[in-house]
């Protein structure tokens, strides 16, 4: 076999998290007197962390509405949200249907695993929990675990020195451009699934290396024995 190790990205490829990002957003808009966005707008925002989701949409709410932003505090607000979600987080993340199953194929077949997200560390810890994933994942690189989220070379690069491979023998796999350029800037393979959260593009528009309609055909691709796009430069085994 020449795929040695996989990460997968959480938001929008594991796990579908939309809902309760949605409600902390809103919760928190409410308290500030703000009014509550439209879900499909906030889940379009979803991709570099809950706080930059947030700063996001109060960019788009002062272009908007300037008079109701002006006066806002914002480190009280982000703080609020962080307790807000902290409060949900976990009550209605579902893990898409055959990823647990696929997930422990994988390592049953002996391949470590890693997720790597930009979600902040304690909050994607109890999105795994509350999928029943947590088990079958080896390394959690969140979005505060390194000086750098991704798309930064660094944070695949320092993945694959976690699950003991060389960069080009791990494969990425992914639901939004950032995570395919993470992928490309680290040279590890980019793969993708088309039904998660990538701001409303169709994920095949940042070309990646491979599109599998679910995680299920990931595991199936790579056990049946994949070609990684990089030659790996070291084997585990
Ligand atoms: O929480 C986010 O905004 C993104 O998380 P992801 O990197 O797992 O998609
Ligand atoms: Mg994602």
């Amino acid at each position: 076999m020449s795929c040695l190790a996989i990460s997968f990205d959480l938001d929008g490829t594991l796990v579908e998290t939309a809902d309760e990002i949605a409600r902390a957003v809103n919760l928190t808009l409410v308290d500030f007197d703000l009014a509550p966005r439209p879900p499909a707008e906030i889940e379009q925002l979803i991709g570099d962390g809950l706080r930059a989701l947030m700063i996001k949409l109060l960019a788009r709410i002062l272009m908007e509405q300037p008079a109701r932003v002006e006066w806002l505090d914002t480190d009280a607000l982000l703080a609020r949200l962080d307790a807000h979600y902290a409060a949900v987080v976990g009550s209605t993340a579902r893990a898409y249907p055959g990823v647990r199953e696929a997930l422990q194929q994988l390592r049953d077949a002996g391949l470590p695993l890693a997720c790597v997200t930009n979600k902040e560390g304690r909050h994607a810890q109890r999105v795994l929990d509350a999928a029943g994933l947590s088990d079958l994942i080896d390394v959690l690189v969140a979005g505060d675990t390194l000086a750098h989220k991704k798309p930064h070379r660094s944070v695949l690069i320092t993945t694959a020195q976690l699950l003991k491979v060389k960069p080009g023998a791990l494969a990425h796999v992914g639901d939004s451009r950032t995570d395919i350029e993470a992928a490309r800037n680290a040279g590890v393979a980019a793969w993708a699934v088309p039904y998660g959260y990538n701001g409303g593009e169709p994920v095949a528009l940042a070309q990646p290396q491979r599109l599998f309609a679910q995680i299920a055909d990931v595991a199936r691709h790579v056990l049946g024995g994949c070609e990684p796009a990089h030659q790996p430069a070291g084997a585990l085994h």
